[in-house]
């Protein structure tokens, strides 16, 4: 059982993903402030310990420390709570709640696809967590059935998104440099494949997807080589499953428009799922299948979805980088898999040799950098919305996450001018802590962020309307969406940052006069001496016993009076060589 902080016990692994590997692990002791749900001692949880090259990469580990704040915060019955982040030397974890069931993958995989009406609850779940998410500017990003687990509960199975903010870590100008990540395209959104702006709609394709696959059992872009799935989701528009009732299949393609502002908002993407599982299933009265039937109505784009930050402002992304829309990023990740079979099991590896067939298949310039921005996927998985995002190159000044975060009290202060994210000179802002940390192995505090100063909250981060809001712009949804299973638990005020005066040395205490052995000689170094001496004297004593009081001296003398007759014989045949004539 491996250690995680001083406050987790890793026990056994719960399987292997792109981005890490989940543990089942025990807490060992009470977490500290910096923890979004302290646990008690025994008490059981999820770690997410995420991958060495993960954890190497500075990178990532500022965004893992930028991003505290947000993964922490996240809280909805739809969503896997995340308690605790730790960073500890080279080790990168996220504490989350353990749930006790499967993912949707492995699922579908043993049950086979869902009936019409579960797919449609299942989903509209997954698109509540969505909604919550989005409203708090937060873009999931990966959103596919490996992602989403089924809590057992005493209500049933309850759909459960995973991964945030995952994604967004993994994003990295780092894993860039390290050519390993590549990804599966079974679930990226084309917007992300072609390197462009990314919103939170990437997640309602990857809802549509979803949705696709759970009632139909396959994603709708699957089979065929990597390219030719990006190339599909890009130009080509979904086949309606024979099975799929007209309502279901409205939705569907609803969030599968290639056009991202024509998808609708998670929270009217909830809302329509609800009435068409009421008005398909066996039971619907003639009403509830007539508002099945106009669901088209319900589906409202969002006036203002979330952006993600960092996309779309760099090379271009997988498709335009490697000269000929995503070939080279496509025929880079097909190249490292088995040829010509894009499994979405796979992760494949970016091998030179991928790049080579990756500039062959996309006629033109291949970039590494656009190629491997490429999401990795993993246990049949695709990318929701990583794919091709080139955008890394936009990190100027404000990316420097000394601007976003206080310094850790006890580390080296940050240079006068931050280095670029990643860049080659100079260390990165967040090495010198990160070493600091490691050097006193102990778990890096990261001190509360202020939300004025959290720019994943700050409110820029979501695109303007492009005119006056229209009288039906979204407001924050009513409080009776969430319902009282939503709403986030009320927290504390955060506590502002305020720079904590230096501790003032307190006077030590006298120290305890020290205790000593009873020695009334006080010789120094006689306790170790002690048991020498005492056995010395023992096998003295002993010695004068057996010698007097045993036949040994006599033995001695007839021992002695052998060996020198043994002599006298040995001396008298050497004399009688000696005189024998030569
Ligand atoms: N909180 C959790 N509780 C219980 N099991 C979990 C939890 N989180 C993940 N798992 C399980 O661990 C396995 C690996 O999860 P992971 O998120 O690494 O997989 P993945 O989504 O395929 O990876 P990635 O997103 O990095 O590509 C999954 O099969 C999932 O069922």
């Amino acid at each position: 059982m491996r250690p995680v902080g001083s406050k987790y016990l890793l026990e056994e692994p719960l399987g292997r993903g792109a981005t890490g590997t989940v543990w089942r692990a025990r807490q060992r002791e009470t977490a500290g402030a910096e923890a979004a749900v302290a646990g008690q001692p025994g008490e059981t949880v999820a770690i997410k310990v995420l991958k060495e090259e993960l954890a190497n990469d500075p990178d990532v580990v500022m965004r893992f420390l930028r991003e505290r704040s947000v993964l922490l915060r996240l809280t909805h019955h739809n969503i896997v709570r995340t308690r605790d982040l730790v960073v500890e030397g080279d080790l990168l974890a996220l504490v989350m709640d353990l749930i006790d069931g499967p993912d949707l993958h492995r699922y579908l995989r043993e049950n086979g696809p869902f009936a019409p009406v579960a797919a449609a609850l299942v989903t509209a779940q997954v698109a509540d967590a969505l909604a919550a998410s989005h409203s708090d500017g937060v873009v999931h990003r990966d959103l596919k059935p490996a992602n989403v687990l089924l809590a057992n509960g005493p209500e049933g199975m309850r759909p459960m998104l995973t991964d945030f903010g995952i994604a967004r870590l993994a994003d990295s100008p780092g894993l860039t440099r390290t050519q390993e990540f590549v990804g599966t395209p079974s679930y990226v959104a084309p917007e992300a494949a072609q390197g462009q702006p990314q919103t939170s709609a990437v997640d309602i394709y990857g809802a549509g997807i979803l949705l696709y696959e759970l009632a139909s059992g396959q994603p709708p872009f699957a089979g065929g080589s990597a390219l030719e799935v990006i190339h599909r989701h890009l130009g080509e528009e979904p086949a309606r499953p024979p099975s799929m009732p007209d309502p279901l299949w409205t939705v569907v393609e609803r969030c599968l428009r290639k056009r991202p502002e024509e998808r609708p908002s998670a929270v009217s993407l909830a809302n329509a799922l609800r009435t068409v599982a009421s008005g398909i299933g066996a039971g619907a009265t003639p009403e509830q299948a007539a508002a099945a039937m106009g669901v088209a109505g319900l589906l409202a784009p969002d006036p203002a979805p979330a952006s993600v930050p960092e996309t779309g402002t760099g090379q271009g992304g997988a498709a335009a980088a490697a000269g000929g829309a995503v070939a080279g990023a496509a025929a880079g990740a097909a190249a490292g898999a088995v040829a010509g079979s894009a499994d979405p099991t796979q992760v494949m590896p970016n091998s030179p040799a991928a790049q080579a067939q990756a500039q062959g298949a996309g006629g033109g310039q291949y970039d590494p950098n656009a190629a491997t921005s490429y999401m990795p996927q993993s246990a049949g998985q695709g990318s929701g919305g990583q794919g091709g995002q080139g955008g890394q190159g936009g990190q100027g000044p404000n990316a420097d996450p000394t601007q976003v975060m206080p310094p850790v009290p006890g580390a080296p202060p940050p240079p006068a001018q931050s280095p670029d994210v990643g860049g080659p000179d100079g260390p990165h802002p967040w090495e010198s802590q990160m070493r600091a940390a490691r050097d006193r192995n102990e778990q890096t505090q990261v001190q509360p962020l202020d939300p004025s100063m959290d720019p994943l909250r700050r409110r820029p981060h979501r695109q303007a309307p492009p005119q006056q809001p229209p009288p039906g712009r979204r407001q924050p949804p009513p409080p009776e969406y969430y319902g009282q299973q939503q709403r986030r638990p009320a927290q504390p005020p955060p506590r502002r940052y305020e720079p904590e005066p230096p501790p003032r040395r307190e006077p030590r205490p006298p120290r305890e006069p020290r205790q000593r052995s009873a020695n009334p000689m006080r010789i120094p170094g006689l306790g170790c001496l002690k048991g020498c001496l005492f056995m010395i004297v023992l096998l003295v004593v002993a010695a004068v016993l057996v010698w007097n009081l045993t036949p040994l001296p006599e033995w001695w003398e007839q021992g002695k009076s052998f060996w020198e007759s043994v002599q006298n014989t040995v001396d008298k045949i050497g004399n009688l060589i000696d005189s024998a004539p030569q």
